[in-house]
């Protein structure tokens, strides 16, 4: 059976040696006919490049305040630098990505995020700045590449309609996404073996959670910072879109594979209500 798989691979993990064991399970995955696309972020080499540049981070419950000289850095390393090194290494695993960002043939559709109020952020509206919200992506594109089975790999920076670039959290793009394409799984890959009951201690893995559990672990403070984006949209998702949401640690050979046949088998899975 044909499965749609929407995988968000963390910055972090882009030059890590786990990203060799994630590109040959892929590859495995498209052998077997099924279609994926990826979406990753770059926050943690944007946060190094803006100060080796002397410039802030603000970063608000998870988001990055974004205005014209942050655009820029994310536009050279998200969608240069981790978009081709991420590329290279799928070839180099033979698997065929696609390189794309927001302006690629309007991939990432986006407008203007107005000031909103956000989980873990206040009472107050926060406006992000140069921030976008997706509206919609090129799905008859991903369809052409995904027919071809190549891989696209959408770098999250979205385009508005008068061809301005936008910051988007990779969380929110790949979720957005798996929900357009009725996904089969949406895979969320960072760092932490899933959402934890102790950010410090990595064996304190929740293997299941419902929405409001997440809402009152960030108001006891278990979960804070890129945590809450990456919770926060996938929970919509699930209501009508994706089958299923995982959030995976570093995988070994296989993991992916489990992720998307028997979700649970790792990670911690997102269950509706
Ligand atoms: N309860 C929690 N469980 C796991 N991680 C958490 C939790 N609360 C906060 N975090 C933080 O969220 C981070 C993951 O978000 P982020 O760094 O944005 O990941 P990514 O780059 O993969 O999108 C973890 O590294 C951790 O520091
Ligand atoms: C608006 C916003 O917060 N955008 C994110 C985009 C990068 C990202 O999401 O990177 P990770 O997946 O590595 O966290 C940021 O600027 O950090």
């Amino acid at each position: 059976m044909t499965h749609t798989i929407v995988l968000k691979l963390g910055g972090e993990l882009v030059h890590s040696p786990e990203l060799d064991v994630i590109a040959k399970d892929l590859r495995a995955l498209v052998d077997g006919f099924n279609r994926v696309a990826i979406v990753h972020g770059g926050g943690p080499q944007a946060t190094a490049l803006q100060k080796t540049l002397g410039l802030e981070t603000r970063m608000v419950a998870g988001r990055r305040f974004t205005d014209e000289k942050t655009l820029e850095v994310m536009k050279y390393v998200v969608a240069g630098q981790l978009n081709v090194d991420l590329c290279g290494r799928l070839l180099a695993n033979g698997v065929m990505g696609v390189g794309l960002h927001g302006a690629s043939g309007w991939m990432v559709q986006a407008r203007r995020r107005p000031p909103r109020v956000m989980q873990g952020a206040g009472p107050e509206p926060v406006d992000l700045g140069l921030v976008g919200d997706v509206i919609g992506f090129n799905l008859p594109l991903l369809g052409d590449l995904f027919e071809r089975r190549y891989v696209p790999v959408l770098a999250c920076l979205g385009c508005d309609d008068r061809g301005q670039a936008l910051n988007i959290n990779g969380d929110t793009v790949a979720s957005q996404l798996a929900g357009a394409l009725r996904a089969d799984a949406l895979v969320l890959v960072t760092s932490t073996p899933g959402v934890l009951r102790d950010v410090k201690d990595p064996a304190s893995r929740i293997p299941r959670i419902t929405r409001s559990e997440f809402e009152r672990m960030v108001a006891d403070g278990t979960i804070s910072g890129g945590m809450i984006p990456k919770l926060e949209e996938s929970f919509d998702v699930l209501k009508g879109g994706a089958r299923s949401v995982v959030i995976i640690g570093k995988l070994a050979p296989g993991d992916l594979a489990r992720a998307v046949l028997s979700p649970g088998a790792a990670g911690t899975v997102l269950v509706a209500e």
